[in-house]
Protein backbone atom coordinates (compact mmCIF):
# COMPACT_ATOMS: atom_id res chain seq x y z
CA UNK A 1 0.00 0.00 0.00
CA UNK A 2 1.40 3.80 -0.90
CA UNK A 3 1.65 5.62 2.66
CA UNK A 4 2.77 8.93 0.72
CA UNK A 5 -0.30 10.75 0.11
CA UNK A 6 0.30 12.83 -3.07
CA UNK A 7 -2.16 15.63 -4.87
CA UNK A 8 -1.75 16.02 -8.06
CA UNK A 9 -3.03 19.14 -9.97
CA UNK A 10 -6.11 19.08 -7.54
CA UNK A 11 -8.76 21.78 -7.43
CA UNK A 12 -11.81 22.23 -5.35
CA UNK A 13 -15.22 24.47 -5.93
CA UNK A 14 -18.29 24.29 -4.30
CA UNK A 15 -21.15 23.61 -6.53
CA UNK A 16 -20.50 23.36 -10.74
CA UNK A 17 -20.68 26.71 -11.30
CA UNK A 18 -18.66 27.88 -7.74
CA UNK A 19 -15.66 29.84 -7.24
CA UNK A 20 -12.34 27.51 -7.23
CA UNK A 21 -10.76 27.35 -3.43
CA UNK A 22 -8.12 25.69 -4.69
CA UNK A 23 -6.54 25.29 -7.75
CA UNK A 24 -3.57 23.76 -9.68
CA UNK A 25 -2.02 22.17 -5.66
CA UNK A 26 0.58 19.73 -5.94
CA UNK A 27 1.58 18.13 -2.66
CA UNK A 28 3.54 14.88 -1.23
CA UNK A 29 3.20 13.85 2.53
CA UNK A 30 5.68 11.39 3.10
CA UNK A 31 5.60 9.41 6.22
CA UNK A 32 7.12 10.70 9.35
CA UNK A 33 7.46 14.33 8.20
CA UNK A 34 5.24 17.60 9.99
CA UNK A 35 3.45 20.07 7.29
CA UNK A 36 1.99 23.29 8.42
CA UNK A 37 -0.59 25.07 6.53
CA UNK A 38 -1.38 28.16 7.07
CA UNK A 39 -3.06 31.36 5.19
CA UNK A 40 -5.92 34.17 5.83
CA UNK A 41 -9.08 33.33 7.07
CA UNK A 42 -11.55 31.83 4.58
CA UNK A 43 -8.75 30.89 1.80
CA UNK A 44 -9.00 27.44 1.98
CA UNK A 45 -7.10 25.65 4.77
CA UNK A 46 -9.78 23.73 5.75
CA UNK A 47 -10.81 22.15 2.63
CA UNK A 48 -7.36 20.78 1.77
CA UNK A 49 -7.48 19.15 5.07
CA UNK A 50 -10.63 17.45 4.04
CA UNK A 51 -9.15 16.81 0.76
CA UNK A 52 -5.76 15.09 2.74
CA UNK A 53 -8.34 13.33 4.97
CA UNK A 54 -10.36 12.06 2.12
CA UNK A 55 -13.22 12.98 3.59
CA UNK A 56 -14.22 15.20 0.43
CA UNK A 57 -13.26 14.33 -3.09
CA UNK A 58 -11.59 16.95 -5.67
CA UNK A 59 -13.34 18.65 -8.20
CA UNK A 60 -10.47 18.16 -10.48
CA UNK A 61 -6.92 16.76 -10.61
CA UNK A 62 -6.11 13.19 -8.29
CA UNK A 63 -5.36 12.44 -5.16
CA UNK A 64 -3.49 9.19 -4.64
CA UNK A 65 -2.02 7.07 -1.80
CA UNK A 66 -3.45 5.51 0.83
CA UNK A 67 -2.17 5.76 4.71
CA UNK A 68 -4.48 4.88 7.71
CA UNK A 69 -5.73 8.37 8.55
CA UNK A 70 -7.11 10.02 11.28
CA UNK A 71 -8.24 13.56 11.35
CA UNK A 72 -10.08 16.18 13.75
CA UNK A 73 -12.19 18.54 12.00
CA UNK A 74 -12.41 21.97 12.61
CA UNK A 75 -15.93 21.87 14.05
CA UNK A 76 -15.81 18.29 16.22
CA UNK A 77 -19.99 17.15 16.27
CA UNK A 78 -20.67 16.97 20.17
CA UNK A 79 -24.13 15.93 20.00
CA UNK A 80 -23.20 12.16 19.81
CA UNK A 81 -25.39 9.76 21.55
CA UNK A 82 -22.38 7.97 23.65
CA UNK A 83 -20.63 8.70 26.75
CA UNK A 84 -17.36 10.18 25.88
CA UNK A 85 -15.59 6.54 26.89
CA UNK A 86 -18.33 4.55 25.15
CA UNK A 87 -17.92 6.77 21.62
CA UNK A 88 -13.68 6.31 22.19
CA UNK A 89 -14.12 2.76 22.58
CA UNK A 90 -16.24 2.40 19.52
CA UNK A 91 -13.94 4.40 17.48
CA UNK A 92 -11.44 2.06 18.27
CA UNK A 93 -13.41 -1.23 17.58
CA UNK A 94 -13.91 0.14 14.52
CA UNK A 95 -10.66 0.86 14.04
CA UNK A 96 -9.51 -2.97 14.74
CA UNK A 97 -9.10 -2.60 18.74
CA UNK A 98 -10.54 -5.66 20.64
CA UNK A 99 -13.31 -3.79 23.10
CA UNK A 100 -11.15 -4.44 26.11
CA UNK A 101 -7.85 -2.92 24.49
CA UNK A 102 -10.06 -0.08 23.29
CA UNK A 103 -11.34 0.93 26.35
CA UNK A 104 -8.06 0.94 27.74
CA UNK A 105 -6.26 2.97 25.04
CA UNK A 106 -9.34 5.21 25.59
CA UNK A 107 -8.96 5.41 29.29
CA UNK A 108 -5.05 6.01 28.65
CA UNK A 109 -5.60 9.15 25.81
CA UNK A 110 -8.23 10.71 28.50
CA UNK A 111 -6.07 10.27 31.14
CA UNK A 112 -3.31 12.33 29.36
CA UNK A 113 -5.75 15.00 28.15
CA UNK A 114 -6.88 15.43 31.61
CA UNK A 115 -10.29 14.33 31.10
CA UNK A 116 -10.68 11.11 32.57
CA UNK A 117 -13.08 12.43 35.10
CA UNK A 118 -15.69 12.72 31.91
CA UNK A 119 -14.59 9.40 31.32
CA UNK A 120 -18.71 8.37 31.72
CA UNK A 121 -20.08 11.61 30.82
CA UNK A 122 -22.31 12.07 28.12
CA UNK A 123 -20.58 13.62 25.22
CA UNK A 124 -23.65 16.10 24.46
CA UNK A 125 -23.05 16.94 28.48
CA UNK A 126 -19.06 18.19 27.79
CA UNK A 127 -17.84 21.58 27.91
CA UNK A 128 -16.31 22.79 24.50
CA UNK A 129 -12.62 22.04 26.27
CA UNK A 130 -13.67 18.76 27.43
CA UNK A 131 -15.38 17.48 23.75
CA UNK A 132 -12.45 18.80 22.26
CA UNK A 133 -9.73 16.72 24.00
CA UNK A 134 -12.49 13.34 22.83
CA UNK A 135 -11.96 15.09 19.65
CA UNK A 136 -8.12 14.92 19.86
CA UNK A 137 -8.50 11.60 21.38
CA UNK A 138 -10.58 9.48 18.68
CA UNK A 139 -8.06 10.50 16.62
CA UNK A 140 -5.06 9.77 18.21
CA UNK A 141 -6.28 6.04 19.49
CA UNK A 142 -6.32 5.46 15.53
CA UNK A 143 -2.24 5.14 15.70
CA UNK A 144 -2.54 6.19 12.06
CA UNK A 145 -0.14 6.82 9.44
CA UNK A 146 -1.29 10.54 8.38
CA UNK A 147 -2.73 12.81 11.29
CA UNK A 148 -4.73 15.62 9.99
CA UNK A 149 -5.49 18.39 12.83
CA UNK A 150 -7.40 21.63 11.90
CA UNK A 151 -6.92 23.82 14.43
CA UNK A 152 -7.02 20.96 16.84
CA UNK A 153 -5.74 22.97 19.41
CA UNK A 154 -8.06 25.59 20.06
CA UNK A 155 -10.15 25.25 23.36
CA UNK A 156 -7.79 22.95 24.99
CA UNK A 157 -6.03 24.02 28.28
CA UNK A 158 -2.77 24.86 28.43
CA UNK A 159 -1.93 21.25 29.81
CA UNK A 160 -3.84 19.80 26.97
CA UNK A 161 -2.43 22.23 24.24
CA UNK A 162 1.40 20.82 25.59
CA UNK A 163 0.40 16.82 25.53
CA UNK A 164 -0.80 17.37 22.10
CA UNK A 165 2.44 18.92 21.14
CA UNK A 166 4.03 15.77 22.78
CA UNK A 167 2.05 13.80 20.95
CA UNK A 168 2.39 14.70 17.33
CA UNK A 169 6.17 14.50 18.69
CA UNK A 170 5.97 11.10 19.28
CA UNK A 171 3.75 10.26 16.00
CA UNK A 172 6.17 11.58 13.94
CA UNK A 173 8.88 9.92 15.36
CA UNK A 174 7.16 6.98 14.88
CA UNK A 175 6.70 7.52 11.13
CA UNK A 176 3.45 9.20 11.05
CA UNK A 177 2.75 12.36 8.98
CA UNK A 178 1.41 15.24 10.35
CA UNK A 179 -0.68 18.24 8.67
CA UNK A 180 -1.93 20.87 10.85
CA UNK A 181 -3.55 24.36 10.91
CA UNK A 182 -3.35 26.28 14.09
CA UNK A 183 -4.14 30.19 14.28
CA UNK A 184 -1.00 30.15 16.82
CA UNK A 185 2.22 30.76 14.92
CA UNK A 186 4.51 29.45 17.99
CA UNK A 187 2.36 26.64 17.70
CA UNK A 188 5.06 23.63 17.13
CA UNK A 189 7.39 26.34 16.15
CA UNK A 190 10.91 25.01 14.70
CA UNK A 191 9.12 21.90 14.27
CA UNK A 192 7.73 21.45 10.65
CA UNK A 193 9.62 20.02 7.78
CA UNK A 194 7.77 22.23 5.75
CA UNK A 195 5.08 25.26 5.67
CA UNK A 196 2.95 26.05 3.14
CA UNK A 197 0.55 28.92 2.39
CA UNK A 198 -2.85 29.14 1.11
CA UNK A 199 -3.06 32.07 -1.44
CA UNK A 200 -5.53 32.80 -3.87
CA UNK A 201 -6.44 29.31 -4.57
CA UNK A 202 -2.98 28.14 -4.72
CA UNK A 203 -0.41 26.45 -2.51
CA UNK A 204 3.09 28.12 -2.20
CA UNK A 205 6.13 26.43 0.05
CA UNK A 206 7.30 28.91 2.54
CA UNK A 207 10.33 29.51 1.62
CA UNK A 208 13.21 29.48 4.69
CA UNK A 209 11.04 26.65 6.35
CA UNK A 210 12.96 23.62 5.05
CA UNK A 211 14.37 20.65 6.45
CA UNK A 212 16.47 22.68 8.38
CA UNK A 213 14.27 25.40 10.34
CA UNK A 214 15.58 28.16 12.12
CA UNK A 215 12.65 29.87 14.02
CA UNK A 216 10.78 28.96 17.27
CA UNK A 217 12.27 27.77 20.44
CA UNK A 218 14.54 25.07 20.34
CA UNK A 219 16.27 22.73 22.78
CA UNK A 220 20.13 21.72 22.93
CA UNK A 221 20.78 18.33 24.10
CA UNK A 222 24.10 16.95 24.99
CA UNK A 223 24.65 13.38 25.61
CA UNK A 224 27.49 11.22 26.06
CA UNK A 225 27.02 7.55 24.31
CA UNK A 226 29.08 4.13 24.08
CA UNK A 227 32.15 4.53 22.22
CA UNK A 228 31.98 4.31 18.43
CA UNK A 229 28.39 4.39 19.11
CA UNK A 230 25.41 5.97 16.24
CA UNK A 231 22.57 8.68 17.84
CA UNK A 232 19.26 6.27 17.89
CA UNK A 233 17.49 7.10 14.36
CA UNK A 234 14.51 8.40 16.43
CA UNK A 235 16.58 11.12 18.06
CA UNK A 236 18.74 11.97 14.56
CA UNK A 237 15.46 11.93 13.00
CA UNK A 238 13.99 14.79 15.02
CA UNK A 239 16.91 16.62 15.45
CA UNK A 240 17.39 19.72 13.58
CA UNK A 241 21.14 20.27 13.79
CA UNK A 242 23.84 17.11 15.73
CA UNK A 243 26.93 17.88 16.25
CA UNK A 244 30.16 16.01 18.16
CA UNK A 245 32.17 18.44 19.82
CA UNK A 246 34.29 16.06 21.22
CA UNK A 247 34.71 12.48 20.55
CA UNK A 248 32.12 10.57 22.13
CA UNK A 249 29.94 13.92 22.94
CA UNK A 250 27.26 14.51 20.51
CA UNK A 251 25.15 18.09 20.88
CA UNK A 252 21.95 18.04 19.29
CA UNK A 253 19.44 20.90 18.69
CA UNK A 254 15.44 20.05 18.58
CA UNK A 255 12.70 21.63 18.34
CA UNK A 256 11.52 22.43 22.29
CA UNK A 257 8.08 20.91 21.82
CA UNK A 258 10.31 17.77 20.53
CA UNK A 259 12.50 17.20 23.57
CA UNK A 260 10.63 14.56 24.93
CA UNK A 261 10.81 12.28 22.59
CA UNK A 262 14.37 12.88 21.58
CA UNK A 263 15.21 12.23 25.23
CA UNK A 264 12.80 9.16 25.63
CA UNK A 265 14.69 7.55 22.51
CA UNK A 266 18.48 8.17 23.72
CA UNK A 267 17.65 6.55 27.40
CA UNK A 268 15.06 4.01 25.81
CA UNK A 269 18.72 2.85 23.59
CA UNK A 270 20.75 -0.32 24.75
CA UNK A 271 22.56 0.70 26.22
CA UNK A 272 21.26 4.24 27.14
CA UNK A 273 22.77 7.91 26.59
CA UNK A 274 23.77 9.81 28.90
CA UNK A 275 22.20 13.00 29.14
CA UNK A 276 24.90 15.36 30.15
CA UNK A 277 22.63 18.82 29.52
CA UNK A 278 19.51 19.97 28.19
CA UNK A 279 18.96 23.55 27.66
CA UNK A 280 16.51 25.65 26.12
CA UNK A 281 16.75 28.82 23.79
CA UNK A 282 13.47 31.04 23.27
CA UNK A 283 14.80 32.01 20.36
CA UNK A 284 16.07 31.04 16.86
CA UNK A 285 18.81 28.77 17.70
CA UNK A 286 21.57 30.81 15.89
CA UNK A 287 20.71 33.77 19.03
CA UNK A 288 23.16 33.02 21.79
CA UNK A 289 21.35 35.46 23.92
CA UNK A 290 18.65 33.43 25.89
CA UNK A 291 19.60 30.11 26.70
CA UNK A 292 18.26 29.18 29.86
CA UNK A 293 18.24 25.50 31.83
CA UNK A 294 15.69 23.28 31.44
CA UNK A 295 14.31 20.32 32.65
CA UNK A 296 11.30 19.51 30.90
CA UNK A 297 9.62 21.06 27.95
CA UNK A 298 7.94 23.92 28.83
CA UNK A 299 4.02 24.51 28.02
CA UNK A 300 3.27 26.44 24.61
CA UNK A 301 2.43 30.03 25.06
CA UNK A 302 -1.21 30.34 23.73
CA UNK A 303 -2.05 33.56 21.58
CA UNK A 304 -5.12 34.66 21.97
CA UNK A 305 -8.12 32.70 20.30
CA UNK A 306 -9.99 34.07 17.11
CA UNK A 307 -13.19 32.61 18.74
N1 LIG B 1 -19.27 23.17 2.25
C1 LIG B 1 -19.05 24.35 1.64
N2 LIG B 1 -19.95 24.83 0.76
C2 LIG B 1 -19.73 26.01 0.13
N3 LIG B 1 -18.64 26.78 0.33
C3 LIG B 1 -17.72 26.35 1.21
C4 LIG B 1 -17.88 25.12 1.91
N4 LIG B 1 -16.80 24.95 2.71
C5 LIG B 1 -16.01 26.03 2.53
N5 LIG B 1 -16.58 26.86 1.63
C6 LIG B 1 -15.99 28.13 1.15
O1 LIG B 1 -14.67 27.86 0.71
C7 LIG B 1 -13.80 28.92 1.06
C8 LIG B 1 -12.65 28.36 1.88
O2 LIG B 1 -13.17 27.88 3.13
P1 LIG B 1 -12.27 27.09 4.17
O3 LIG B 1 -13.11 26.81 5.36
O4 LIG B 1 -11.62 25.97 3.49
O5 LIG B 1 -11.17 28.22 4.52
P2 LIG B 1 -10.18 28.33 5.77
O6 LIG B 1 -8.93 28.91 5.24
O7 LIG B 1 -10.11 27.04 6.48
O8 LIG B 1 -10.95 29.39 6.67
P3 LIG B 1 -10.80 29.65 8.27
O9 LIG B 1 -9.41 30.11 8.50
O10 LIG B 1 -11.80 30.75 8.48
O11 LIG B 1 -11.15 28.38 8.96
C9 LIG B 1 -14.63 29.93 1.82
O12 LIG B 1 -15.03 30.94 0.91
C10 LIG B 1 -15.83 29.14 2.27
O13 LIG B 1 -16.97 29.97 2.39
Amino acid sequence: MQRDLRLDNVGRRYGLRGPWVLRGVHLTVPPGTLIRIEGHNGTGKSTLLRLLARIDAPSEGRISGAPRTAYVPERFPTALPFTALGYLTHLGAVHGLSRPAATRAALEWLDRFGAAAYARTPMAQLSKGSSQKVAVAQALLAEPELLVLDEAWTGLDSAARAELERAVAERTADGTAVVFVDHDPRRLAGAPDATYTVHDGALNVRTGQGTSPSTGPHATVVVQGPSGASLPAEATRTATATDEPTPGTHRLTVPASHSDVVLRALLAAHPPWHVVSVSQETTAPSDPSAPSDLSAPSAPSEAESRR
